[in-house]
């Protein structure tokens, strides 16, 4: 179980003054500056659960992600996952958690994925023989056995995410934390990763904690969804019960060849396969997901909340 209780987040940053001056003023006093990331959020997440945590840019879900994995300390309040404290940080508690950042990578560029699978193997004290079995099952899930022994820096972005996904599970953890696990990846490859969740999730009884920009992805995978808007918690519910359609805020990027000249069209998810059938399939040259606006999204479940009072 997860349970954050008045939880508040606060980061200290100096200000830089401009100029040498500036800089001279500087070297004697700081000017601070206080950033409030996040304001008093409640929150209790099951065992096995697996929640969808979206909000716009600099609303707070990475710093809370960074508190729910120990990386942070709360400025005020408590987390407790599985009764520890994260931020102490003890051996049995790493044991017990996976961590991915989209941004952040845990491979080695120079160096196959099973080279840091198997150190990872060391660092967790994974008994062999059950390393040997979780390492194949999550090839064969994930798909990934012909790239394991290939230097990193030669897979593509989808191939390194799986690989990622297989250094964060390895030691099976019991949660999984995912900070916008499927960044830049095209809308196949997102949907073989959502489904691999989904599988961990179900057969392992996974708890997963995934945070991305994108309602859609979101309502695939998971029954229960936060919002969060400025540091606050605004939404905590089934996706089923939004007030709206995430669809009808939902559309895609059609990138097709029209002769020698490329052209694109932006357009409703309902009218993407139309679209392609007229277009003809072969001119097309991609079809991306384009996110919603969160602020539009969240704007339009409050004012209809408010339309109900
Ligand atoms: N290291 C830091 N120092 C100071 N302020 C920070 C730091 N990291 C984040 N912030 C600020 O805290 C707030 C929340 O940021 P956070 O990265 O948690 O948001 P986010 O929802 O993950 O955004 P994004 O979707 O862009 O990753 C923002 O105002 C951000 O500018």
């Amino acid at each position: 179980m997860i349970k954050i209780e008045d939880l508040s987040f606060e980061y200290t940053t100096f200000i830089k003054n401009p100029g040498i001056k500036g800089t001279l003023k500087d070297l004697f006093k700081r000017d601070i500056k206080k950033i409030n990331a996040l304001e008093k959020i409640n929150l209790k997440i099951r065992d096995g659960e697996m929640v969808g945590l979206i909000g716009p840019n600099g609303a707070g879900k990475t710093t809370l992600t960074k508190l729910l994995t120990g990386i942070l300390h709360p400025t005020q309040g408590t987390i407790l996952v599985n009764s520890t404290i994260p931020s102490n940080q003890n051996n049995q508690f790493l044991k017990e958690i996976g961590v991915l950042f989209g941004q952040k990578s845990q491979l080695s560029w120079d160096l196959p994925a099973i080279d840091t699978l198997n150190m990872l193997s060391k660092i967790y004290s994974i008994p062999t023989d059950r390393y040997q079995s979780r390492l194949q099952e999550l090839t064969r899930m994930l798909d990934v056995e012909k790239i394991l022994r290939i230097p990193v820096r030669k897979l593509s972005l989808g191939q390194r995410v799986r690989c990622e996904l297989m250094c964060s599970l390895i030691h099976s953890p019991k949660y999984l934390f995912l900070d916008e696990p499927t960044l830049g990846l095209d809308i196949v490859t997102q949907s073989s990763i959502y489904k691999f969740l989904k599988k961990e999730n179900r057969e392992h009884h996974t708890t997963i904690i995934i945070t991305s920009h994108y309602l859609k992805d979101i309502e695939e995978l998971t029954d229960r969804l936060l919002i969060i808007m400025k540091g606050s918690l605004v939404y905590d519910g089934s996706t089923n019960d939004l007030p709206i359609n995430p669809e009808e805020f939902q559309h895609f990027l059609i990138k097709y060849s029209d002769g020698e000249k490329q052209k694109e069209i932006v357009i409703d998810a309902k009218d993407v396969s139309k679209k392609i059938e007229e277009l003809g399939i072969e001119k097309i040259l991609s079809v991306t997901r384009q996110g919603i606006s969160l602020e539009d999204f969240v704007m339009n479940l409050f004012a209809k909340k408010e339309q109900n009072k």
